[in-house]
């Protein structure tokens, strides 16, 4: 893996609607994750956070349902440099959200520099929706179906025309809420997703070696995308959506391990921690616990 990381900071909440995930990017840097990275990696640089802009009261709303649609835009742009950038000088991009709306921008940056990037969604939701099925008009539950090039507009041209990632290099890891619009989508595209039944099923070991095998063989590049809300909230009670029946914070180290020791992820994001909702920033510890399996801490 690359030894040299650069963090980007995205405080942004307005992909869906409870505040206070604006606040993860604090919430893990205060756990610790520049100093973690400080300790596993020889060149890490810190660039701070984006600006966000807030949304207008006056703000009318567009002919579409997705709610904060301009800002969420605007953050999404300029993450999307940023990470391109960060890529460009030979760097790895480990992002910090802010919620999962971002990853629109992270894979815009990215997939510039991949043929067939790969994705990792490890998540208690698909976030396969679009305008037509969403059930909240909350973007952050579109950021997948927006990648592969479904959804509004100016969230699919963003930063490059098109879709940026294919079905068939994307691994959903963890699912336990997918509204029907999402099934619909995972059966017509054959999107491959590691249920909650499947993990428990097979074990958490079989089911990264054969994400890893699957994504090896098809892709040049692989970004783990992980959603605090993947783990059991009982364990990570601070993200805005959970759903009960997750992954434990030991399988997901242990998923992380395993990621680690393959070699193969080349871009990663921290997601939906959010401190409001959280007790005394037990998730932004996990969150951070869990970057340094990602990035080769080892006890021995
Ligand atoms: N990134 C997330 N936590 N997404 C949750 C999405 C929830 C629901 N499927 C929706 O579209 O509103
Ligand atoms: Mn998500
Ligand atoms: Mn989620």
């Amino acid at each position: 893996m690359n030894n040299k990381m650069s963090v980007i900071g995205v405080p942004m909440d307005l992909g869906q609607s409870r505040r206070g995930v604006d606040m993860g990017p604090s919430a893990m840097r205060y756990a610790g994750a520049i100093e973690k990275l400080q300790s596993l990696k020889e060149d890490i640089h810190d660039l701070g956070d984006i600006a966000i802009e807030r949304p207008d009261s006056q703000q009318e709303q567009d002919d579409t349902n997705l709610k904060n649609l301009p800002q969420v835009i605007k953050a999404n742009e300029e993450l999307a440099s940023l990470v391109d950038g960060v890529i460009e000088k030979g760097r790895f991009p480990v992002i910090l959200g802010g919620d999962h709306s971002i990853a629109i921008g992270s894979l815009a940056g990215i997939s510039r520099h991949y043929n067939d990037l790969g994705v990792i969604w490890y998540d208690a939701h698909g976030d396969l929706n679009s305008g037509e099925t969403s059930p909240s008009g909350n973007i952050h539950g579109m950021p997948l179906a927006v990648s592969l090039g479904i959804g509004h507009d100016k969230l699919i041209n963003l930063h490059g025309d098109g879709p940026k990632i294919k079905a068939e290099n994307i691994v959903i890891v963890g699912a336990r809420s997918l509204d029907p619009g999402e099934r619909e989508l995972i059966r017509e595209r054959g999107i491959k997703v590691f249920t909650m039944h499947e993990i428990d099923r097979m074990g958490m070991p079989k089911v990264m070696e054969e994400t890893i095998n699957y994504l090896k063989e098809r892709t040049d590049g692989i970004h783990l995308s992980l959603d605090l809300d993947g783990l059991d909230p009982s364990e990570a009670p601070g993200v805005g959506t959970p759903v009960i029946g997750g992954m434990t914070y030991r399988e997901s180290h242990l998923a992380m391990e395993m990621l680690a020791e393959s070699g193969v992820i080349t871009s990663a994001e921290f997601v939906e921690v959010n401190p409001i909702l959280d007790e005394k920033n037990k998730t932004g510890e996990m969150a951070v616990g869990l970057m340094g399996s990602l990035f080769g801490e080892k006890l021995k």
